[in-house]
């Protein structure tokens, strides 16, 4: 089983709330909030006024990855617009237990992100404290990139060190270039967490493309 969580940054904010609806009915099982500062990504993206607004649409958990610089000054404000996991970048903040156990603290779910360009090795002595590894299968900062085929390897090694600090709940998310082409190959690598923006959102058609997406694995 793969939990499939739709990007909302492919969806077409003119009606948003509608497009939000639309993936709790068609089955989504989380929903997938990319928050961008023009700075850690050279995009900019949206932030609480607009995630307050859409918490009330539905009871799927708010997922949101936070591309921006020393996330930590902000966690409070997240945890506040809605935020239920809250996954931070390995390269954007000097100390990253501090920001991981801050967020803990704070009893919402922690994750951690990686860049394409960061090993899985740099965060081994993390992962015990994680509920999340999100493996950035593109660099970060737009929807509709290509899926780096390396990422294979890194999702498997995630895998193996899941395994190793026996952490079965812990979701292995993948992030970037997902489509019915390699859902299935990224799922048998290790992720149990797939996000997909534009392969969700591709001309409206929401409902067809779940379902496309949720066969591809079987
Ligand atoms: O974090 C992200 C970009 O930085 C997005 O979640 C990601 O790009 C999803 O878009 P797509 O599935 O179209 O690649
Ligand atoms: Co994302």
């Amino acid at each position: 089983m793969v939990k499939i969580a739709p990007s909302i940054l492919s969806a077409d904010f003119s009606k948003l709330g509608e497009d939000i609806r639309s993936i709790d009915k068609y089955g989504a099982d989380m929903v997938h909030i990319d928050v961008m500062d023009g700075k850690f990504v050279p995009n900019i993206s949206f932030g609480f006024p607009i995630i307050k607004s859409i918490r009330n649409l539905t009871d799927l958990e708010f997922d949101v990855h936070l591309m921006i610089e020393e996330p930590t000054r902000f966690v409070d404000e997240f945890i506040d617009a809605g935020a239920d996991i809250i996954t931070i970048h390995y390269e954007s903040e000097v100390h990253i237990d501090r920001a991981i156990n801050y967020i803990k603290s704070k009893g919402v779910k922690v994750g951690l992100s990686l860049n394409p360009g960061t090993p899985v090795s740099l965060i081994e002595n993390l992962i015990p404290a994680l509920d999340l590894v999100l493996i950035m299968s593109v660099n970060p900062g737009f929807g509709g990139q290509k899926f780096i085929p390396y990422s294979l390897d890194k999702i498997k090694e995630v895998k193996a060190l899941a395994e190793k600090y026996n952490k079965d709940e812990m979701m292995i998310q993948v992030d970037g270039g997902v489509g019915t082409q390699n859902i299935k190959e990224i799922n048998e690598a290790g992720a149990n967490v797939v996000v997909a923006g534009s392969a969700v959102f591709r001309n409206g058609e929401i409902e067809k493309n779940i379902e496309a997406l949720r066969k591809a694995v079987i």
